[in-house]
């Protein structure tokens, strides 16, 4: 008689993602990803159309002993916020991405990323929270950001904090930062 071996389904052929990228539309989801592929062509110049569904973005790293490794990140566009939630199990990132010049927007931001704080499917996740597009915001634009954000709030009353971080995906600023924070690396001294 033949062992009755079980078989993989496609389920658990599926490649793991646990870091997901969401934000409302428009925030620079798709450009903050790309750039951290490093793809070609993203410039001034590019214009995304917004995800409808997920995206998988691999981005591809030296670890601390050198080997090359690859993390996968999923996107959920922000047209699909209702549905956010079927996507948050096993999830251990959130990378959360704001328009940082976009003052209209970040309230609606703020309920969504307080939404996402208290899913019980992410109770135990690390939260980047990304403000973007700093290249079209200025100084005063990115307080009142973090104030609606309730940054200070999050610090002092979170066990877990978010991380916060600032970048303008299209003049490379930050992503450094945001790729070490990604990859659980210390980011090397620029000088
Ligand atoms: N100036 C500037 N524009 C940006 C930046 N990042 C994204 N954009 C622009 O913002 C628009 C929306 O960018 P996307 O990356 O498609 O936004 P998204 O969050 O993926 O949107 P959805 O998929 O609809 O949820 C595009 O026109 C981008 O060119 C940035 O750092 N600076
Ligand atoms: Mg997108």
């Amino acid at each position: 008689m033949k062992n009755n071996v079980l078989r993989p389904t496609v389920d658990d052929q599926e490649k793991k993602i646990s870091v997901i990228c969401l934000g409302p539309k428009g925030s620079g989801k798709t450009t903050l990803l790309k750039k951290l592929e490093e793809a070609e062509g993203i410039d001034n110049t590019y214009s995304p159309v917004p995800t409808i569904g997920t995206n998988i973005y691999d981005i591809h790293y030296l670890n601390k002993h050198g080997k090359k490794q690859t993390l996968s990140i999923r996107e959920v566009g922000g047209e699909m916020a209702s549905l956010w939630s079927n996507y948050l199990e096993g999830v251990e990132k959130v990378l959360f991405v704001v328009d940082t010049s976009n003052l209209c927007q970040i309230s609606a931001a703020a309920v969504m990323f307080y939404t996402l704080l208290a899913d019980p499917c992410l109770q135990d996740a690390k939260f980047i929270l990304v403000l973007s597009k700093m290249d079209l915001a200025y100084r005063q634009m990115r307080n009142e950001a973090l104030l609606m954000l309730q940054s200070r709030r999050l610090r002092a009353e979170l066990k877990r904090p978010p991380v916060i971080l600032e970048t303008a995906p299209l003049t490379g600023e930050g992503l450094a930062a945001l790729r070490a924070c990604l990859t659980n690396q210390k980011l090397k001294p620029t000088i």
